[in-house]
């Protein structure tokens, strides 16, 4: 049985530390909704710390979450430790999962980005398979923003290098898989992706968005940040006739 089962299950939630994961989820959605992330409802954010999963409702306007609206699910027994009423889970709850099962991850970010899916839209009008099923890009600085894998150590060597991530040289490779009809049809070939693709620090859904994860909520966020810098510009070199790989 679960430590926290027997917890008044508002407790989960309840905490004037901002960067508690349900005051911190709130905030992150708000700044996802800035920057065109997580709008319309879709998107969204999910923090794993110890064995607490904390996942916002489905359907919700993101930016306007509060603590109270978050789902609190026990890592280990998969048991929703606290359920708001008159809210279902985000549909992304399995892919969330994915993203801790299969990588050790402690936050993971879907976005609903222009960028992404325009990304997708070019690749998807390539002849060539291994184009069409995989975005790579390489001999740009911000790749180094990216850890192999996504979840990799963050240790800083001599010269500032971060010893877990991509180099300038290195090929940043994001596989593509496609859409379905329902966002927990995703699941199987989300984890089809990330076993297939070790080095892969995020996989895009093909005229939907991206899944990005990290160790934590920093590594997650700042190579979401990288990576949709990226994609605006390898969409931009392609608007001016540049190959981007
Ligand atoms: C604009 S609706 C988008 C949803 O179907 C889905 O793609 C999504 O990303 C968010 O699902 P949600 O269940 O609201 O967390
Ligand atoms: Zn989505």
């Amino acid at each position: 049985m679960s430590a926290h089962t027997d917890q008044d299950p508002d407790v989960l939630i309840t905490s004037p530390d901002p960067m508690h994961p349900a005051n911190h989820i709130s905030e992150l959605c708000r700044k996802f909704y800035d920057l065109g992330w997580v709008t319309g409802t879709g998107g969204g954010v999910s923090i794993r710390k110890e064995d607490l999963v904390y996942l916002a409702p489905s359907g919700v306007q993101k930016e306007m979450m509060q603590p109270e609206d978050m789902f609190v699910m026990d890592w280990k027994t998969k048991e929703y430790l606290r359920r708001p009423l008159n809210y279902k889970p985000s549909a992304c709850t399995p892919l969330f999962l994915a993203a801790y099962t299969h990588r050790g991850a402690g936050c993971c970010i879907h976005t609903h980005s222009q960028w992404a899916v325009l990304v997708t839209l070019i690749c998807e009008s390539s002849p060539d398979w291994a184009t069409r099923t995989c975005f790579s890009i390489k001999e740009i600085e911000q790749i180094k923003g990216i850890s192999r894998g996504g979840s990799g150590s963050d240790e800083i060597a001599e010269g500032g290098r971060k010893l877990g991530n991509l180099g300038f040289f290195d090929t940043l490779r994001i596989p593509i898989i496609e859409n379905t009809a329902h966002e927990e049809d995703l699941t199987g070939a989300l984890e089809q992706a990330m076993l297939a693709w070790p080095e892969c620090a995020a996989v895009l859904v093909r005229r939907h968005g991206v899944y990005v994860w990290g160790k934590d909520v920093g590594q997650a966020k700042t190579q979401a940040e990288s990576l949709d810098y990226l994609f605006q510009l390898a969409v931009r070199m392609h608007g001016m006739g540049l190959k981007w790989t």
